[in-house]
């Protein structure tokens, strides 16, 4: 009988049945997505194909190749003009209402009440089933560890890094100063060092090179990322159903780092619970200068039981390498293509630099050394602006009830998500001198001209304004790290990564020269980074 009842459902099946299917399941969704969606002011222009639902059903699907496009139309048409668009949505990911530049500082001031950022990556991210648990976006504690401590440890963890990347980039790259080895530079490169040097901040060694533990790490990272384009292509209304089962590669992964990360964990919960009960024994234990004793110490100064539980901790460690691994592994893809395919001078320029500072610094690399690093410092803050890897930043949620009044007199309901354009600004021919060139050392020059003079002569600059070009500081012109209270936290230790990895390399190897800088495709609004190939020689004069 029931062979019967198959057979007669299988007969019925047909190509054209599965497509009518398909596009009544889409109409459907994109309906009720767009019945659940906040609603606009009447008066807010759209672009792409417009508002209301027959644009919507064209827009969820256009909007996968034309994103690019239609901020850049909405950029010069509005934002140019002090005025605020909706970028609309894609299937799963909801629409974007882009603030203009002149607003920016308004938007910036909002309490967290009002417009909250991690209410946005809470919803950006998929919190709900991406992270384990909820609550790990919800209450986004390690941020908040990461804020008190990062940037005032860094002279702690700079020699830690110091090791971790001259090591590693040495086993990458070989010592055969002969031939050149090729290696790919996402994956065999970027994809192999970031990880290590982020774990070592994060969990110190031994752990940090625990290819196990690294494994799983990234597997996570990369279900996270999964997760984005598959609850981009699955209708909202659908995304509890597809998330339960989403969500289950995340949490085998986080299992898989928690046999590792736990002992350790647990074991530095204890040596600091006994360390200040005094006992003798730790009189003279130096308790690691990493992320484990950061969010232990934070959570006992704050009174955050909850923080203290070791699982927790475990758990922490996850979203921080999701943030730090492959934000920081694409720059310096970007960079490395950047700096390989533009006049061979450049290279040469930056190192240099590295082998005079590194020279000056004794052999290591130190923070001073490190801020001193103009051209590089230029380098990667000009790829960052030429090749970005985001249409828009500074991603905020309405989280008043009442909803919010901008300055433009529009309203903006709960739920709205605002945010900031990136990639037209960081094209914009009125605000940088030819914008569609990558020139490296756009912003060194002047500092460097700057260090030459005498003291006369820089009193007649305006130095703070030039100091303001540095790849750490953000401004409405420069947002690779978002802007604002909210912005990076992780940025100074990433220039300080970056500058060491790209020093050590240009010291001690010879870079092949790329004949053109293979092309980047853009997938709704993220870059798609190519696949590219470096060539390493070791150099023969031996510095390091
Ligand atoms: C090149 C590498 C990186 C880039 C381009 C980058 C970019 C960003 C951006 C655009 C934001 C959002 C800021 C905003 O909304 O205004 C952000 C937030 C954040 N990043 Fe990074 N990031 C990088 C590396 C790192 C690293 C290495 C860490 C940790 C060690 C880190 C930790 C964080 C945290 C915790 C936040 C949330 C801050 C908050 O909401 O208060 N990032 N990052």
């Amino acid at each position: 009988m029931a062979r019967e009842e198959a057979s007669i459902v299988a007969q019925h099946v047909t190509f054209g049945g599965i497509i009518v299917l398909l596009i009544a399941y889409f109409a459907l969704a994109v309906l009720l997505g767009f019945l659940r969606a906040p609603r606009y002011p009447a008066a807010i222009p759209w672009v792409g194909h417009g508002k209301g639902w027959a644009a919507a059903l064209r827009n969820c699907f256009a909007g996968f190749t034309s994103s690019k496009r239609w901020l850049q139309e909405g950029y010069e048409k509005y934002s140019k003009h002090g005025k605020t668009f909706v970028l609309p949505s894609m299937l799963g990911a909801p629409a974007e209402t882009v603030i203009p530049r002149s607003q920016m500082s308004w938007m910036l001031d909002q309490p967290d009440a009002v417009l909250s950022t991690s209410a946005a990556h809470y919803d950006i991210l998929h919190g709900e089933y991406s992270f384990v648990k909820p609550i790990i976006l919800k209450d986004p504690y390690h941020e908040h560890v990461v804020h008190k401590n990062l940037a005032r440890n860094l002279n702690a963890v700079i020699p830690e890094l110091d090791d971790e990347l001259c090591r590693g980039v040495d086993e990458l790259c070989g010592s055969d100063a002969r031939a050149f080895k090729k290696i790919n530079l996402l994956e065999g490169f970027m994809m192999r060092l970031i990880p290590k040097a982020t774990n070592r901040m994060l969990v110190g060694e031994p752990l940090c090179r625990n290819q196990d533990f690294l494994d799983n790490m990234l597997a996570f990272t990369m279900d996270v990322i999964r997760g984005f384009f598959i609850f981009a292509l699955v209708p909202r209304v659908l995304h509890p159903v597809v998330g339960t089962v989403a969500g289950l590669a995340p949490k085998y992964h986080y299992w898989r780092t928690r046999k590792w990360s736990l002992p350790l964990i647990k074991e530095r919960l204890e040596d600091i619970k006994k360390k200040d009960a005094g006992e003798p024994a730790y009189n003279e234990w130096k308790e690691p200068n990493d992320f484990v004793t950061w969010s232990i110490r934070t959570a006992m100064a704050e009174g955050r039981r909850d923080e203290l539980d070791p699982g927790r901790i475990a758990i922490r460690i996850m979203p921080i390498n999701f943030a730090s691994i492959h934000t920081t592994a694409m720059t310096g893809h970007a960079v490395l293509l950047d700096i390989l395919s533009t006049d061979p001078s450049v290279v040469e320029g930056l190192r240099q630099e590295a082998e005079r500072i590194w020279k000056e610094e004794g052999g290591k690399w130190t923070k001073q050394g490190l801020a001193r690093m103009y051209r590089m410092d230029s380098a990667i803050r000009e790829s960052q602006r030429h090749s970005a890897f985001a249409l828009t930043f500074v991603q905020r949620k309405v989280m008043a009830k009442e909803g919010i009044t901008s300055p433009e007199g529009l309203h903006f309901e709960y739920g709205t998500l605002l945010s900031c354009p990136w990639t037209p600004v960081a094209g914009d021919g009125d605000i940088h001198d030819r914008p569609d060139e990558y020139d490296a050392f756009r912003y060194s020059r002047a500092r460097e001209e700057y260090e030459t003079m005498n003291p006369e002569e820089k009193e007649k600059v305006d130095a703070l304004k030039m100091k303001q070009n540095g790849l750490v500081t953000t401004s409405d012109r420069h947002l690779a790290f978002g802007h604002g209270r909210h912005a990076c936290p992780g940025r100074f230790f990433v220039a300080h990564e970056l500058k060491m990895m790209f020093g050590h390399l240009l010291i001690n190897y010879d870079v092949k020269h790329l004949a053109e800088r293979p092309r980047s495709m853009w997938v709704g609004r993220n870059m798609v980074p190519p696949t590219a190939y470096i060539e390493v020689r070791r150099r023969r004069i031996q510095n390091a």
